[in-house]
């Protein structure tokens, strides 16, 4: 399934946050969204996620959504989400339970998620006994359980420490080359988002505009750490965004 925005803009009363954004997130790619602070990243996830609706525009799925698919837009969100009572795969299963799948295929599919995130040895932990970078992937698996046509990551790494974002980076590129997902991911992070972003859209600062969508065609699977490539990309897109940040940045400061 894929994912088409036409024309949104928002405003919040007068305070206009976006405008005119239309683009196109293909199945089995990683849409990265970078900007300045406060320029829309989060509030245009929210549209595509259907929590909130546009004041003008059209958010689409085209085509349908992936066999046995739950749940086909499905939120991982910094602060990871998960239930501090129950376990590992109690965590997980609460999603299944919401669609009525219990017993073996239940079993069945948590066994999957568990294995495809290599957290099959901590089914029965509590997330207290986890660190950030495990909570993060039960939150990813428990995603992966309702197989969604589009995950929408809302700064998933950003609360983690740079070596543990280095492991998460390598295991969703791995878990990416095993079965291809579709995900949106908002990111204040460049190295991040050239990491993982086959297309990595730029957004201007407030009120958010298309500044610049960039391709990176070089496999995921072959983008390394330290990569001159991708150092390369992630400078063009500093630059890009180097003098709306500054600016974003005061007008913070000054609200
Ligand atoms: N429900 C709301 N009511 C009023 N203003 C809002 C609401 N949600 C967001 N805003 C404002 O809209 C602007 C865009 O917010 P949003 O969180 O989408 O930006 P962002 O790019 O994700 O920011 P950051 O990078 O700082 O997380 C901000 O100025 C924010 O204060």
């Amino acid at each position: 399934m894929d994912i088409r925005l036409d024309g949104i803009s928002h405003s919040y009363d007068d305070f206009k946050v976006m405008e005119d954004i239309t683009l196109d997130i293909p199945a089995g790619r990683i849409v990265c969204i970078v900007g300045p602070s406060g320029c829309g990243k989060s509030t245009l996830l929210r549209f595509i996620g259907g929590l909130e609706r546009p004041e003008a525009g059209t958010v689409r799925q085209i085509g349908e959504p992936p066999a046995g698919c739950l749940n086909p837009l499905t939120y991982i969100f910094q602060d990871f989400a998960l239930l501090p009572w129950r376990s590992v795969e109690g965590n997980i299963s609460l999603v299944l339970e919401d669609h009525g799948i219990k017993g073996p295929r239940a079993r069945e599919i948590i066994g999957d998620v568990l294995a495809r995130t290599k957290l099959t040895d901590f089914a029965r932990a509590l997330p207290k006994q986890l660190s950030g970078g495990m909570k993060q992937r039960v939150a990813i698996a428990r995603a992966l359980a309702v197989n969604p046509a589009v995950m929408l990551m809302d700064e998933p790494l950003s609360a983690l420490d740079s070596q543990t974002r280095e492991l998460l980076m390598d295991d969703l590129i791995s878990l990416w080359a095993r079965q291809p997902f579709t995900a949106v991911y908002v990111t204040h992070n460049l190295a991040e988002a050239v990491r993982l972003g086959h297309r990595i859209v730029v957004l201007s600062r407030r009120p958010g505009r298309i500044q610049e969508i960039v391709e990176i065609d070089k496999p995921l699977e072959a983008r390394q750490f330290g990569d001159a490539d991708l150092d390369a990309k992630q400078k063009y897109l500093w630059q890009l965004m180097r003098d709306e940040a500054r600016a974003a940045d005061a007008e913070l400061l000054n609200v």
